[in-house]
């Protein structure tokens, strides 16, 4: 039974300036198909609430309440940023789009314009995320990271005060609000590789709302759905906690036969960067999934199974590494 579209469908989005951004670019690219669209704002706890996030309730706050918003049938349509999203699906939803991804590398935002390389020793680099500090710790540069959250302009403000040298932001997160301009170096997937789905949105229904589901399709990226199916899929076979320092980058790319394939990169460390594992994997383009799990198999093979699973564990850095946990594990992934 297919059922009908709402004359106007409404979009849920929370409050923040990258999320109405997001949502706004997708109201706009659902007008263009002839859709009346409207914006319903959605408060979230993560957004009221300054505690850090492990004691607010952890993985996927934001995207909790606002799938509440869509099963309580209060909005139509959800956005949100991919990597932000539990890799568990939720019963009676779909993701059914998923945009062309935006640049997925993250950026230094430095003062003086300084590049990684640049900051001193026993500069401060600022970062609420347990990948991006596993990756900067493992680079050895003898550099403080210190825990912060906030939305993209809080952050940043922590170099304007001079509390941090640098901090590390999705590429994505700044071209979306017209940032960019911020960034001093746009660090290469070498030294860091963002979160599974960095870059992308997801753009979520009611599973039941079939002419939606439909209608929605429109605005699907097969290469940005494959590409983060992979890194997705790595992400859940390692069944790593939302705050894991795991870091995975997939590119759709062309074989000299012609032949599609996803070849995908993962990270997997301890947050002192005292383990770090890089592996790789290239695989059919029609079976990202298996991708996927195949790199996370070679990884767990290797040693990861520690680093994931017990993340906050024995691993956890000793003071005299002048290395802070970061108290944010959810808001800045
Ligand atoms: N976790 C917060 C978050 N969620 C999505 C983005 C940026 C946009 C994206 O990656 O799609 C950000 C900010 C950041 O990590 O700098």
């Amino acid at each position: 039974m297919t059922t009908t579209l709402p004359t106007t469908l409404r979009l849920g989005t929370r409050r923040s300036e990258l999320a109405t951004t997001q949502s706004t670019w997708v109201a706009d690219r659902l007008r263009e198909l002839g859709h009346q669209v409207e914006l319903v704002e959605i408060v979230t706890e993560g957004d009221t609430n300054l505690a850090p996030m492990t004691t607010i309730g952890g993985t996927g706050v934001f995207a909790a309440a606002i799938r509440q918003a869509l099963l309580r049938d209060e909005v139509d349509i959800a956005v949100h940023s991919l990597k932000d999203l539990p890799v568990a699906p939720e019963p009676g939803l779909v993701i059914a789009a998923i945009p062309v991804r935006e640049d997925p590398r993250d950026v230094l935002v430095a003062r003086d314009g300084l590049t990684l390389g640049e900051i001193p020793a026993g500069g401060v680099i600022g970062t609420g995320s347990t990948r991006r500090a596993a990756q900067i710790n493992a680079l050895g540069l003898g550099v403080e990271v210190r825990g912060i959250r906030g939305n993209v302009g809080t952050r940043m403000a922590r170099i304007d005060s001079g509390e941090c040298d640098a901090v590390v932001l999705a590429r994505a997160g700044l071209a979306r609000l017209g940032l960019l301009d911020r960034a001093t170096e746009v660090i290469d997937p070498l030294q860091m590789l963002p979160a599974p789905g960095q870059g992308a949105l997801a753009i979520e229904c009611r599973e039941s709302d079939t002419a939606l589901v439909e209608a929605l399709r429109a605005i699907d990226d097969a290469d940005t759905r494959a590409a983060t199916t992979a890194e997705r899929a790595l992400l859940q076979t390692l069944e790593a906690g939302c705050s894991a320092p795991v870091g995975a980058l997939a590119e759709v790319a062309e074989e000299e036969d012609g032949r599609l394939v996803i070849s995908l990169r993962a990270f997997v460390g301890t947050l002192d960067g005292s383990l770090e594992l890089r592996r790789s994997w290239v695989g059919p383009y029609d079976t990202p999934e298996q991708v996927g799990r195949g790199l996370a198999a070679v990884l767990l093979e290797d040693g990861a199974a520690d680093a994931v699973r017990k993340p906050a564990g024995p691993s956890q850095p000793s003071p005299e590494r002048r290395t802070e946990v970061p108290n944010a594990t959810e808001r800045e992934k």
